[in-house]
């Protein structure tokens, strides 16, 4: 009987074919569970044929339909594996077979595919114009080491071609996959050990003999990554029936070695740039533990309400909704945690205000205590350093560093902001009131004198916990072999806070790991959002050392981000509904649209306008209801976690991006106000990140200092 497996390549676009065609996919696909290879080779409905003219004497089609062709990789060496790669119209389904080689790479031992019509037509015009040129891309690199990591003759030629990073990228999509990634990893200037260590070292199985084998079924079966084997029919219809999410099968390399190494010693940290699959990273991370031990409860955390009910739902389909498995874990977020473990605890449970009654209480303080100080910067101080270090006294305060603050305190000025701190502290008390971070603190100590609740901590969004959050984590788990796993991205810090994650008794070195390839969005988005926070250092995620994107990047391409100015607010508007109305003629779904601006008023006339011209558009406050239709319209906030095909950012103006009254006047805190500025800038960055194939980003009047010059 022969054996079957899929190329993740199938699945693309696999979710839009019309239905006829799917049938005709799972009919064709169960003869290869029914028929021995001969059978298979005789069906006249089937009609396995090979290309005429095919680079790739394996490659064949087949029929789906009377229009549809698959295209299928089979064995000519005696093996029985059959790589269903494609589905395609008839025409471009021969098109595509035609060109396309298979091999095995001879470094990761993994089965490639390249356009080799391609390449040797475009190499020697490239090679003409690299004569010329003053400098090679890969002019230090020399032919060993190229081949040592895998690079073989074609793809070699092509190599010393090229000259630059752009050439490399219109190459992208015709080089064999690992190839291409060793050459992105080495046009990033990685040094080839770091580029073996990264690319190759973690896909070559750790069994591979000295020499290449070349059989099909032992080369599909060392490409995990890419190539899903289908072991009987049950698997078959499951994987043909629910809607595919490829993160469930296919990681990353990078992203299983993380998320499946059998232990880590203590605290693991992985980040990367948005849409690197660090969510994901931490979801395989949680099905790994839960098979480590049979009772041991585990923590899944993330930052919003929102964003643990996203995760719920895709716990739940990587387990294949296992309701012993999914009862072990418990995913929430921190404050919530918090809240629960003080609630069991007390007789009344905690109330924690928001933000904004809390400011009122400053000023409530400021005004009793007639204090030299603003509201907002003492809530600042009571956030950053009262809470920051759990400082419990006068003296504890008298004696604390107040490092990352931009202003001096004596010890006079200190007192006062001390009465300041009791006298808003009396306010919540004699209200019955809390804050969340006082119920994080007060959690903590209450798991320090008991034993810890969980077995694991899986952190999500951790870039933007508090210290007071931290020690909840810290606490809620024994300190020990794979206690705490943290994903975050520094980059997309969009609350203040700051933090040292060795100083809560946290240190991840020896430990921490970087996703560089982004499966969200195209490269040209990517290109053009890193170039917001290219003028700015980024703090690293466990607070030493800064952190960059070097290296991050996507396989995907699509078209530029359009920027654009108009002169009023209404002018911007009506261009965003002539936006949304082509998007939906192209064949995008409302619900696949998101468009967002700084504030929820700048959304009003948006969601009026797009209302009034018959658009149906959903309003998104905390958690999405699913299924209901609509363009999503959002917060910059809200949008954190979500990701859709187009996204238009509105109202990218001065005043507005940063938001000037949420930034601290230079002359009251330097510190205080690059902060703000810094985290107005990275908030712009995640909205524009959560584009997958089209952004927009415009203005009315003068625009954000934020966007780059040539806009
Ligand atoms: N191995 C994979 N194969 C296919 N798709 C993947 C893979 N890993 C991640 N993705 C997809 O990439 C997108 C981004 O993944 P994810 O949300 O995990 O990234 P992230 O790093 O947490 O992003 P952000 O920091 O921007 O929130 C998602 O659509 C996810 O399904």
């Amino acid at each position: 009987m022969p054996r079957l497996a899929f190329a993740q390549s199938f699945w693309d676009g696999y979710d839009t074919l019309e239905k006829p065609v799917r049938a005709g996919v799972r009919k064709a696909m169960a003869k290869f569970q029914a028929l021995s290879v001969s059978e298979l080779n005789a069906d006249k409905g089937l009609h396995l044929e090979s290309v005429e003219n095919a680079r790739d004497r394996r490659i064949r089609t087949i029929r789906i339909t009377g229009f549809w062709r698959g295209v299928v990789l089979a064995p000519d060496d005696g093996s029985d594996m059959f790589l269903l790669v494609k589905v395609l119209p008839h025409d471009d389904a021969y098109a595509w077979a035609t060109k396309r080689l298979y091999s095995a790479n001879s470094a990761t031992r993994a089965l490639e595919v390249r356009n080799a019509v391609a390449l040797d037509e475009l190499t020697p015009l490239y090679e003409t114009a690299a004569r010329t040129a003053p400098r090679l891309l890969f002019a230090d690199v020399s032919d060993g080491t190229l081949r040592e990591l895998g690079v073989d003759d074609q793809v070699l030629r092509a190599a010393r071609s090229l000259v630059d990073k752009a050439q490399l990228d219109a190459f992208s999509t015709l080089l064999p996959e690992d190839q291409l990634e060793v050459l992105q990893y080495l046009a990033e200037g990685f040094g080839p050990e770091e580029v073996y260590r990264d690319v190759v070292a973690v896909r070559r199985p750790a069994d591979a003999p000295a020499e290449p084998v070349e059989d099909l079924a032992t080369v599909i079966s060392n490409t995990s990554a890419r190539i899903r084997l289908v072991t009987g029919p049950r698997e078959l219809e499951e994987i043909l029936e629910k809607p595919f999410a490829a993160w469930r099968v296919f990681l990353h390399p990078s992203q299983r070695r993380v998320a499946y190494r059998t232990s880590y010693r203590g605290p693991a940290q992985v980040t990367g740039g948005p849409g690197t699959g660090k969510t994901v990273a931490a979801l395989h991370r949680v099905k790994h533990l839960l098979g480590h031990s049979e009772d041991g409860r585990i923590l899944l955390t993330t930052y919003t309400n929102a964003l643990a009910a996203g995760l719920r739902d895709m716990l739940g389909l990587l387990l294949d909704d296992d309701e012993t498995l999914l009862a072990r874990v418990d995913v929430t977020t921190v404050d919530a945690c918090a809240n629960g473990i003080v609630r069991a605890k007390s007789a009344t449970p905690p109330r924690p205000i928001g933000d904004r009654e809390q400011r009122q209480l400053w000023e409530k303080a400021v005004k009793q205590l007639d204090l030299p100080f603003t509201a907002r910067f003492l809530a600042q101080e009571y956030r950053h350093v009262v809470l920051g270090q759990n400082l419990r006294d006068l003296d504890a305060y008298l004696g604390a560093s107040r490092r990352g603050r931009g202003t001096g305190l004596g010890p006079a000025r200190r007192r006062e902001v001390w009465n300041g701190v009791q006298r808003f502290e009396q306010f919540l008390r004699d209200r019955g009131e809390t804050t969340h971070l006082q119920v994080c603190s007060r959690a903590a100590e209450l798991l320090a004198g008991a034993s810890a609740p969980y077995a694991h901590v899986v952190v999500d969004e951790a870039q933007d916990l508090h210290p007071a959050q931290w020690r909840v984590l810290r606490a809620a788990v024994a300190s020990g072999p794979d206690d705490l796993f943290v994903t975050g991205d520094p980059h997309q810090r969009i609350y203040d806070s700051r933090v040292s994650l060795a100083s809560l008794g946290i240190t991840t070195a020896g430990r921490s790991f970087r996703l560089r390839v982004n499966y969200r969005s195209t490269e040209e988005i990517l290109a053009w959002s890193a170039q917001l926070l290219a003028p700015v250092t980024i703090d690293a995620l466990e607070g030493d050392g800064t952190d960059s994107l070097a290296g991050y990047r996507s396989l995907l391409h699509g078209r530029r981000p359009q920027a654009q100015g108009y002169t009023t607010r209404q002018e911007e508007t009506e261009a965003l509904v002539d936006r949304v109305q082509a998007l939906l003629a192209e064949g995008l779904a409302p619900q696949e649209i998101g468009v967002c601006a700084r504030f929820n008023l700048s959304l009003d006339a948006a969601e009026e306008k797009l209302k009034a011209s018959g658009v149906p558009v959903l309003r998104v406050k905390g958690q999405i209801p699913a299924g209901i239709e609509g363009v999503r319209l959002a917060t910059m906030h809200a949008m954190k976690g979500l990701e859709f095909r187009a996204v238009s950012v509105l109202g990218v103006n001065e005043g507005t991006v940063p938001f000037a009254r949420e930034i601290t006047p230079r002359e009251v805190d330097t510190l205080q106000h690059d902060a703000d500025l810094l985290r107005e800038r990275c908030l712009l960055f995640v909205a524009c990140t959560r584009a997958r194939e089209a952004l927009s980003v415009t203005w009315s009047g003068a625009r954000s200092p934020f966007l780059p010059q040539a806009t």
